[in-house]
């Protein structure tokens, strides 16, 4: 049966995020302390969609020999797991945070390539929980071996099975969903990924609109520019809104902001939002997070109450 929020993770990472003083590139850095969270974007998105207390499917792929936090953080948020496990490890990405700048360094390892018939096995799952009406968010790098056109057949897929498909990817990947014959519903790109995607630099913000532009004069209906301090920029074919971020203090790392401001995209669509509430919606889950460690949300009210402190503002 249908379900209204499906996350699609095919290259999951359990964050390490590792402690520092202050980062000194090839030095010794002596560590403060290390923690480790189930993560990867299609995840995080999941878990900040559970956090707003709504129903969720996680699918993707995760490895059989480190699954364990994942089970518990799916039981623990009431995630339906639709994940296919294969052999081997879910891959750890290493984030180094700098105490004194508050700057994350992030190593992101390359992930395991899946045989064929498990990743046949988790779309299959993709397929069986999205119907019409739900939000589908596929979401991070893809696997080594997979084609960079697979979210671009995906979104083709599931927006015919009756779908809205949020894409946030980056490469290859966003490129090629970028130039399938079906859009994504809503890609939410940050200044770099779209800068990778322009091939130039967008240094202000009549340069990163009139990409945004771009990217819904080729079909995306709504196109979400993550700014991480400065906010980020909304565009539709008719509206254009950017929403600054809350002066909020960092509890942890920004890691997982994006992330939040997907799950809060996804929220925004399925209420049937308008352009100026969803973008306030949204940033106010990015900056929701940034009170918490890992991908989590601290609930729908302190959610809510952060939201109603921001607004929208047009920009032309
Ligand atoms: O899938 P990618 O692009 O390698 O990114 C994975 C990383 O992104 C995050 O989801 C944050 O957006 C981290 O939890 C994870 O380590």
């Amino acid at each position: 049966m249908a379900v209204p929020f499906v996350t699609l993770a095919l290259n999951p990472a359990i964050d390490q995020t590792v402690e520092l003083e202050a980062l000194r590139p090839g030095a010794v850095n002596l560590a403060r302390g290390a923690t480790r969270h189930p993560a990867g974007k299609g995840v995080n998105v999941a878990a900040c969609l559970a956090d707003w207390g709504v129903p969720v499917t996680a699918t993707g792929l995760l490895g059989e020999a480190n699954d364990a936090p994942y089970r518990a953080l799916f039981a623990e948020r009431g995630i339906k797991d639709c994940c296919v496990r294969i052999p081997g490890e879910t891959r750890t990405n290493v984030k180094l945070l700098d105490r004194a700048t508050g700057a994350t360094t992030d190593i992101n390892l390359p992930g395991t390539e899946p045989e064929p018939a498990a990743l046949e096995e988790a779309l299959a799952a993709l397929h069986v929980a999205v119907g019409k009406g739900t939000v589908a968010v596929l979401a991070g790098s893809l696997p080594p071996g997979l084609v960079p056109e697979t979210y671009a057949d995906l979104v083709g897929l599931l927006t015919e099975q009756g779908a809205r498909v949020v894409v946030d990817a980056s490469g290859p990947a966003l490129a090629a969903a970028l130039e399938a014959p079906v859009l994504p519903h809503a890609v939410k790109p940050n200044r770099q990924e779209l800068e990778g995607w322009a091939g130039r630099r967008l240094a202000d913000r009549a340069a990163l609109l009139e990409t945004g532009r771009e990217l819904v004069a080729r079909g995306v209906r709504l196109a979400v520019v993550s700014l991480g301090a400065e906010g980020a920029l909304f565009v539709t074919a008719n509206e254009a809104l950017v929403v600054r971020a809350p002066a909020l203090q960092v509890a942890a790392s920004s890691v997982g902001a994006g992330d939040a401001m997907v799950a809060g995209i996804a929220t925004g669509l399925a209420d049937g939002l308008g352009l100026a509430a969803l973008a306030c919606r949204a940033t106010g889950f990015a900056a929701a997070k940034l009170q918490m460690p890992g991908a989590q949300l601290p609930g729908r009210a302190a959610v809510e109450a952060i939201t109603a402190t921001l607004a929208a503002e047009p920009v032309a």
